[in-house]
């Protein structure tokens, strides 16, 4: 026995294990005694990896399954780069990559990714939608949703909406909505033992069912929500069949509209095991579909995925089964021009009695963008700050709304105050003014500590001689944004956001 299993795996799960896997079992304990690994996904919505490979002086090795994940060396921290404040990449746990890639989202797609936070997957469906569509992100607990906020901004997504809800509440208004859903569900996490020692040592044997009759659940609502013809993954990172295979079976028992799109075959991926789920389930046998990744079979730490197909609706009964409910319909009716509306259901024109945030986002936009980014997205207003939310979404009332869209800033007094999110999903020449430091330059890691930097005029980059050399200027690490400063007779005046300053 390795001493990692010795001395810290819990032996009811070992047990439980060397049951299951029988003669396959001596590989998988081994594999405690092995480094965990290390993976980065580099983010399509800010560089490709090409060209991050080409920037970067790290030794990175492609993962198999996910065409922008890396694995990168111990001892490289990638957190405490300045690449990392720019948003080039988040960093993930290698087979916690599948899920996403097993989803088949295409641009254009309506996305739910309904247990979002940290918001590792989130970042990673928001770069295959490139810039197009829209992903909600929900999570339950409030204190995780904040991580998932500054992990969509970190990263420069503009087509989300994040919701704090229970998502019993969630299925009226997004009713067979969704092109796309994942569940990556709270789980018994016994993939996460070697990266997480005290994911191990927290563990009881109860966790399985616990987390099961929340599985059966979540899944039942997810459904509710899939378009027919759409396509849904659930997943875990944990090993237990009664929270994997037996799930999806009872799924699949009680859902005949529903079936398994194979797993793709990508290398290390083991099929689900149908011989784990009790006999009585009709469908057990489907189950071979899904994807296991494990730690002795390929280089990750662990983790189930299964991807369920909703068939197409028959004829006449498609319109029925594809009906918006009520709210989604109201919200979805085609309209002249783009409404530009107030959350939470205030009208408009009495939000906008003071003085309209819109107007002063319009003479900011002016004075210091190339255009509007935001295009011809819904302008949300919820007191001083404005958002631009996807189109086509519902009407979200009596949900918890943390962010309608892509947080852009606010207006007091008239004066705009553009938000670190919106400096990190722009691009560097959608600025009309913008200073540039290499990676390398030590100014850099003292504009993200927040100190006041000296910077001459030739310094200052401007779209055209037009443009004034005073005001809000886009901060940018090797060309990619990284917040807010002001230009004014030499010196750079931080705006980089408190509570997100290197330390
Ligand atoms: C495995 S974690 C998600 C990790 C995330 N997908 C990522 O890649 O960063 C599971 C999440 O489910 C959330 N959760 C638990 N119960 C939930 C529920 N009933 N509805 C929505 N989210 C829930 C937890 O707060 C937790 O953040």
């Amino acid at each position: 026995m390795t001493f990692m299993a010795e001395c810290s795996l819990p032996q009811a799960f070992l047990l439980h294990m060397k049951e299951l896997l029988g003669e396959e079992y001596p590989a998988f304990e081994a594999s405690y005694g092995e480094d965990r690994l290390y993976g980065l996904r580099v983010n399509p919505l800010k560089i490709s990896p090409a060209a991050f490979r080409e920037l970067t002086e790290w030794e990175l090795k492609p993962i198999p399954w996910a065409p922008e994940g890396f694995y990168y060396e111990e001892g490289v921290r990638p957190g405490k780069h300045p690449h990392y404040h720019a948003g080039l990449y988040y960093i993930q746990e290698p087979s916690a990559m599948a899920p996403v890639e097993l989803l088949d989202v295409q641009p254009g797609h309506r996305v739910l990714d309904l247990c979002a936070a940290p918001g590792g997957k989130t970042t990673q469906l928001a770069g295959k939608l490139q810039g197009t569509g829209l992903v909600a992100a929900n999570d339950i607990h409030s204190e995780r949703v904040k991580a998932l906020v500054k992990n969509l901004e970190l990263n420069g997504v503009r087509e989300a909406v994040v919701l704090n809800e229970d998502p019993a509440k969630l299925q009226e208004a997004f009713r067979g909505y969704f092109d796309r859903i994942l569940i990556d569900a709270p789980c018994s996490g016994e993939g996460m033992f070697r990266k997480e020692e005290e994911m191990a040592k927290a563990w009881q044997e109860d966790w399985t069912e616990k987390y099961a009759s929340m599985q059966r659940v979540l899944l039942r609502q997810a459904a509710v929500m899939l378009k027919p013809g759409g396509r849904l993954v659930y997943s875990t990172c944990t090993f237990s069949p009664e929270e994997n295979e037996q799930i999806i079976a009872g799924f699949l028992d009680e859902h005949p509209d529903f079936e398994i799109a194979p797993a793709p075959e990508l290398p290390g991926f083991a099929p689900g095991r149908p011989d784990w789920v009790p006999a009585g389930s009709a469908r057990a046998a489907e189950t071979a579909g899904a994807a296991r990744l494990w730690p002795h079979r390929l280089a990750g730490e662990g983790h189930f995925a299964a991807a369920l197909r909703r068939r197409e609706a028959p004829e006449g009964a498609a319109a029925l089964a594809a009906e918006p409910a009520p709210e989604a319909r109201r919200a979805a009716r085609p309209s002249a021009k783009p409404q530009r509306r107030a959350a939470g259901g205030r009208p408009a024109a009495k939000a906008a009695a003071a003085a309209d945030p819109r107007e002063a986002l319009a003479r900011f936009a002016g004075e210091s963008l190339a255009g509007e980014p935001y295009g011809s997205a819904e302008l949300v207003l919820r007191g001083e700050h404005v958002y631009a939310a996807p189109a086509g979404l519902p009407v979200l009332d009596g949900i918890r709304v943390v962010r309608p869209g892509w947080y852009l800033g606010s207006a007091a007094k008239g004066r705009f105050a553009p938000s670190h999110a919106l400096a990190m999903g722009l691009r560097a020449e959608e600025a009309l003014r913008r200073v540039n430091f290499t990676g390398g330059d030590p100014r850099a890691v003292r504009y993200l500590k927040g100190d006041t930097l000296e910077l001459t005029p030739e310094e200052l980059l401007r779209a055209h001689e037009n443009v004034q050399t005073k005001g809000y200027t886009l901060v940018c690490i090797d060309g990619y944004p990284a917040g807010w400063a002001k230009w004014q007779d030499g010196l750079l005046k931080n705006e980089y956001p408190a509570g997100w300053r290197w330390t």
